[in-house]
């Protein structure tokens, strides 16, 4: 028997079996998959256990401050400079990095989209990826991008890693198996994972469905964290232990594989001959997560008035101008509703930051109709939203007793930059013309004299 410590440092020998994971934000972790093979007491060893090679991958500059410093020590059958070298051009068309502004016959306004229609064919993560906007500038590590996808098929000899920015993936339609360099997870609808920047991974299907579907926030920026919880405390919101890290795994294959890589956005492939995920051991703080959003924790309005909804920030990726996010991930998770002589969904706005949406499940307050899991809207830079005319009239009239809103997951990527949208989104079939009709019905009721109309 393992002792409880040599557990939690145990990975997986050969990449079998279901992941592993270690709990933690941003932890300093270490996990081998064969007993040994990690160093202990230094990061280089002359040579290493089992003839492995050591590798340093960086997430930070090596000087940055020791909050925003991120590395980790990777022990591989080979070094990625054998799973990498000279690459050729390949194209993923729909997969757009900013800055990317087209020229699309859609005119200015609120938009929303259905869900992405299913694969007509076959096709894995990769090759389902749709880019519905590009903010900022990924040269300058500015902004970011939000990203839809549905496929159906898996990688098996392929294998990624992008250049340009971590990358959040939100299923909303099956559960997904992400196997990175540092391990594995096995991610559901409800949970999220995060691929750091320049690690190389593939993604499997779990489960049976027709289609495997959900959404990506592509940071060009600064890393995700945890957003600072001020008065709150140090409690609620997201907690720290519900992230969970992937236990050292790895896959020993000595067949032919493609790495690919989205690089300044362009699109290259190297063919070789065994897998990349051949890491046996790592230590560090930059690491693949997942973290499941039914464990966020929600603060909100326990007397009146409706927050706004920077309170159910799960992950901020900040822009270094202070309280300015590059984009931050904010959920509207189950809740109850209980504040006094107020009207309890979100007021009606205008905002400097720019809202993508999406629900994973259930129905979101705001719009009782038409927007869907797997949908999407987009509420840009200043341009006014709030709720449908139904939504207002009922939480403008019902009784104001304490209500659950339950069974609902939306979200939103949220950035200090324009959203611009792809040719693939301005001309996506789910796009609902009629969107705007939503707020048609909210009718004058100013009639200059004084009283609650
Ligand atoms: O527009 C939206 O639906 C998202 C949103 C929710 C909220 O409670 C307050 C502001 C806001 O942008
Ligand atoms: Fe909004």
């Amino acid at each position: 028997m393992l002792e409880k410590s040599e557990q939690r440092r145990a990975g997986e020998a050969g990449g079998q079996g279901s992941p592993g994971y270690m709990p933690g934000f941003g932890n300093d972790f270490e996990t081998e998959s064969l007993p040994g093979a990690l160093p202990q007491g230094q990061n280089s060893p002359q040579k290493c256990e089992y003839g492995l090679y050591a590798e340093q991958l960086s997430g930070s500059p090596f000087t940055a401050p020791r909050g925003t410093n991120e590395r980790s020590w990777l022990y591989r059958i080979r070094p990625s400079v054998r799973h990498t070298g000279r690459f050729r051009k390949i194209d993923y068309p729909h997969w757009r990095t900013a800055p990317h502004i087209v020229e699309h016959s859609l005119s200015l306004g609120q938009l929303r989209w259905g869900p992405l229609p299913a694969p007509a064919e076959e096709m894995n993560f990769l090759e389902g990826i749709r880019t519905m906007t590009t903010a900022g500038d990924a040269l300058t590590q500015a902004g970011m991008a939000a990203h839809a996808y549905a496929f159906n098929a898996d990688m098996v000899d392929d294998y990624f890693f992008n250049a340009d920015g971590e990358l959040l993936i939100v299923p909303e339609t099956g559960g997904i198996r992400v196997f990175t360099e540092l391990g594995k997870m096995d991610v559901e609808p409800s949970e999220i994972c995060l691929v750091p920047r320049g690690m190389m991974f593939k993604v499997t299907r779990l489960g049976e469905e027709k289609v495997w579907r959900g959404y990506i926030c592509e940071n060009y920026g600064a890393k995700f964290t945890l957003p600072d919880r001020g008065p709150i405390g140090a409690n609620c919101l997201a907690n720290p232990r519900d992230f969970k890290t992937p236990v050292a795994a790895y896959e020993d294959k000595e067949t032919p594989c493609r790495v690919q890589v989205k690089w300044c956005g362009s699109f290259h492939m190297v063919e070789i001959g065994h897998s990349p995920l051949d890491v046996v051991a790592w230590h560090g703080n930059y690491a693949p997560y997942k973290y499941d959003l039914k464990t966020y924790s929600p603060v909100g309005a326990i007397l009146f008035d409706h927050p706004d909804p920077s309170i159910f920030t799960v992950l901020t990726a900040p822009s270094g101008e202070e309280g300015t996010a590059n984009v931050d991930f904010v959920i509207f998770p189950p809740r109850w509703l209980v504040a006094e002589h107020t009207f309890r969904p979100p007021w009606y706005h205008r905002n400097i930051m720019s809202e993508f949406m999406g629900l994973i499940y259930g129905r979101y307050d705001a719009k009782e109709e038409g927007f869907v899991p797997g949908g999407m809207s987009l509420h840009n830079m200043m341009l006014a939203h709030g709720p449908d005319s139904s939504g207002f009239g009922k939480a403008s009239n019902g009784e104001l007793k304490p209500v659950k809103l339950d069974n609902t997951m939306a979200f939103m990527f949220e950035t200090r930059f324009p959203q611009q949208l792809t040719t693939f989104a301005a001309e996506l079939e789910t796009l609902q013309d009629d969107y705007m009709d939503c707020w048609s019905g909210l009718e004058r009721k100013f009639d200059g004299t004084p009283g609650i109309k």
